[in-house]
């Protein structure tokens, strides 16, 4: 009808149409940025603040699992130098990250920060930061296996967070103070505060440092803060010194008070400390009374009177490595790995330790290296006692552990030079010293070279090369020589040779020549019993059995060869003999009578060539072992019996 009537009086000229169009605005993007803004801070500060804090606790707990930390410690480094280092290496990706993060909330204008003080805010940043740090070491601290601390962590992050955004709707009242004693809820009460704060007062920088200073419980929550950084760092050093975890030696739990009562009486009179030191490094000795009888039982005299010398004559200044009845069990494991070891070891020596896979070899090198705690007895290494005076047995001593524990992305110098310092190395010498070390164990041209890109014996030599570094009085070598090939393990041998001097070097090896060649000492131990303990000579002498003759046989011929030895030697020369094929066995009396007769060849028709040989470390080893066997299982002793 209005298009009939509007044609009718216009004439035609105007119609009216149908259509949707949108309604004219203004442009507002400040209020859409706010609000993106105001979302942002809301939600994405607490998550973009927070999931730092996982990260920085797994690290520490892998150091602690792979053992790095460990290594580090033995090589000379203390607690507070690692989580100092720590420090510095977390705030700075903190203060990376918080940059990344301003910037951005600035270029979208976001209330908090562009309405506050920006030295207030610098310095909540750095407050949080050093928070995080501090909180992060007290979880490591807790865990012992990176991956379910990583899960647990986040977990535990992601829901403090949640409920840190969630405050005003638990509380509508605002929370009661006791919500600040965890971190989070305290600094995400701060910034919500503050954005609302910043959101009411639209002038420049309404939150100054007054403003702050006035707000609800503002000042509380940062003295919360503050105080709690402080608390963390304090539980951190006690939680790693109490409690159980698989490696280093345990403190016991009054260890802060008992320490200062000790520190107390020490000071009191020097005299007496004196004589307390030297009560107490005796004092290990009746530690385990129970097992005195139970180590007895393997040992011959040697060891027996090794452990009188233990007793009565060794003196922890002169003799740098003691031990005196050192038991240990695994956990969850019924038998001990150590039942009670006992032996000194002089300096300018070199012991090696011999045993069957499984006698406890390792275990013992843990021990005295701290790696584990003894579960009795105790060991004085380089003057310190094992149990109390780990640090200073770590500061004294060298170690090449059975496994390499390397980083896969430093280089061989970076590792050599890391030590170095950490040993104490004066800056003059440091490449001095990381010079020769590399060159001692013949790696300088792979001194640059990543670790990753080493072979496995490559890698072991970076290990001994560490073992090496500094002033140490004792070395452990946990099979140095374990997968390296003839001619670097002559390198080795040379340098185990030349660092001897002034030190005790134990090393132990499955290398029956490497241990003839280098020890000054063997001592020889199965199931976890030292069975016998003296020069090779003496060894040979005790446990061989005089003189080998070995035969070779025409083809075809070991019978015959053998029946004419047994007509023509055993009568005249030989006084005891033993066939295990072409073995035979003569006293030493008989030696010159035996090389008379074999040298007339038309004697010994069916014998193409001879030769005599002493009695072998390997020949020892093997009685000592067999003998152990022998003792443990009956039915072994029969079958060998039949079998000579
Ligand atoms: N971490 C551990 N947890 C439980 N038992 C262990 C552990 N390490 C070693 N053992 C056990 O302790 C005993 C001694 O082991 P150890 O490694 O000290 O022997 P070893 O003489 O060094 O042997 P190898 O020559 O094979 O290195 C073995 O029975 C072994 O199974």
């Amino acid at each position: 009808m209005t298009n009939a009537l509007a044609r009718l009086k216009f004439k035609g000229q105007y119609i009216i149409s149908q259509g949707i169009r949108a309604l004219p605005y203004e442009l507002q993007w400040d209020r859409l940025n706010n609000r993106f803004a105001g979302l942002s801070a809301t939600y994405l500060f607490p998550f973009a603040l927070s999931f730092l804090l996982p990260g920085f606790a797994t690290i520490l707990i892998q150091e602690k699992e792979g053992r790095h930390r460990i290594l580090m410690a033995m090589n000379g480094l203390n607690n507070g130098a690692y989580y100092l280092a720590h420090y510095v290496e977390f705030m700075t990706m903190q203060l990376i990250l918080t940059v990344v993060f301003v910037v951005t909330a600035l270029a979208v204008k976001n209330e908090f920060l562009w309405n506050t003080n920006p030295g207030l805010v610098i310095l909540l940043f750095l407050l949080w930061a050093h928070v995080q740090t501090t909180f992060s070491f007290f979880l490591a601290s807790l865990f012992s296996k990176s991956r379910r601390a990583s899960l647990i962590i986040h977990f535990f992050v992601a829901i403090s967070v949640i409920l840190a955004c969630m405050s005003d709707i638990i509380f509508s009242e605002g929370p009661p103070f006791a919500w600040f004693i965890h971190p989070t809820f305290s600094f995400f009460y701060i910034v919500k505060v503050g954005l609302m704060h910043a959101s009411m007062i639209n002038n420049l920088y309404p939150w100054s440092f007054s403003s702050f200073a006035s707000g609800p419980n503002m000042l509380g929550c940062v003295g919360m803060l503050l105080g709690e950084s402080i608390l963390f760092v304090l539980l951190t050093f006690y939680v790693d010194a109490v409690m159980p975890s698989e490696y280093g030696v345990r403190r016991p739990w009054h260890f802060p008070i008992s320490g200062l009562v000790k520190a107390r009486s020490s000071t009191s009179s020097s005299t007496r400390d004196i004589e307390s030191k030297t009560v107490h490094d005796r004092s290990h000795a009746n530690l385990s009374v129970n097992s005195d009888q139970e180590s007895l039982d393997g040992g011959d005299d040697d060891v027996r009177a090794e452990r009188e010398r233990v007793r009565t004559k060794y003196n922890p200044e002169t003799t740098p490595l003691i031990i005196d009845n050192l038991y240990h069990c695994y956990p969850g494991k019924a038998e001990a790995a150590l039942k009670g070891m006992t032996f000194g070891v002089e300096t300018n020596t070199v012991l090696s330790l011999l045993g069957p896979n499984g006698a406890g070899k390792s275990t013992l090198i843990h021990l005295l290296t701290g790696l584990y705690e003894p579960t009795r007895g105790s060991a004085s290494v380089a003057g310190a006692n094992i149990r109390t005076e780990m640090s200073l047995v770590h500061s004294r001593m060298g170690v090449c552990p059975q496994h390499d524990i390397l980083w896969d992305d430093l280089t061989v110098a970076d590792h050599l030079l890391f030590y170095s310092r950490l040993r104490g190395v004066p800056p003059a010498l440091e490449q001095q010293s990381v010079a020769f070390a590399i060159a001692s164990v013949s790696l300088t041209r792979f001194r640059d070279r990543q670790v990753k890109g080493l072979s496995g014996g490559e890698k072991r030599r970076v290990s001994i090369a560490i073992a090496l570094l500094g002033d140490n009085r004792v070395v452990f070598l946990d099979e140095p020589s374990t997968g390296l090939d003839a001619d670097v393990r002559r390198v080795i041998w040379d340098v185990v040779n030349r660092v001897k001097i002034n030190r005790t070097v134990v090393l132990t090896t499955h290398s029956m020549e490497e241990a003839d060649i280098l020890s000054d000492k063997i001592a020889i131990m199965t199931d976890g019993l030292l069975r016998c303990i003296g020069t090779s000579l003496h060894l040979k002498e005790l446990y061989g059995s005089g003189f080998r003759l070995n035969i070779t046989s025409k083809p075809g011929r070991l019978d015959e060869a053998c029946q004419s030895i047994e007509e023509k030697l055993m009568h005249k020369t030989v006084l005891s003999y033993r066939r295990i094929d072409k073995f035979t066995n003569a006293s030493r009396s008989g030696l010159s009578n035996i090389f008379h007769c074999l040298s007339q060849k038309d004697l010994f028709p069916a014998v193409e060539d001879w030769g005599i040989t002493q009695t072998t470390l390997e020949d020892v080893f093997i009685k000592i072992v067999t003998d152990a066997d022998a003792t443990l299982t009956v039915p072994a002793v029969t079958q060998n019996t039949k079998s000579e």
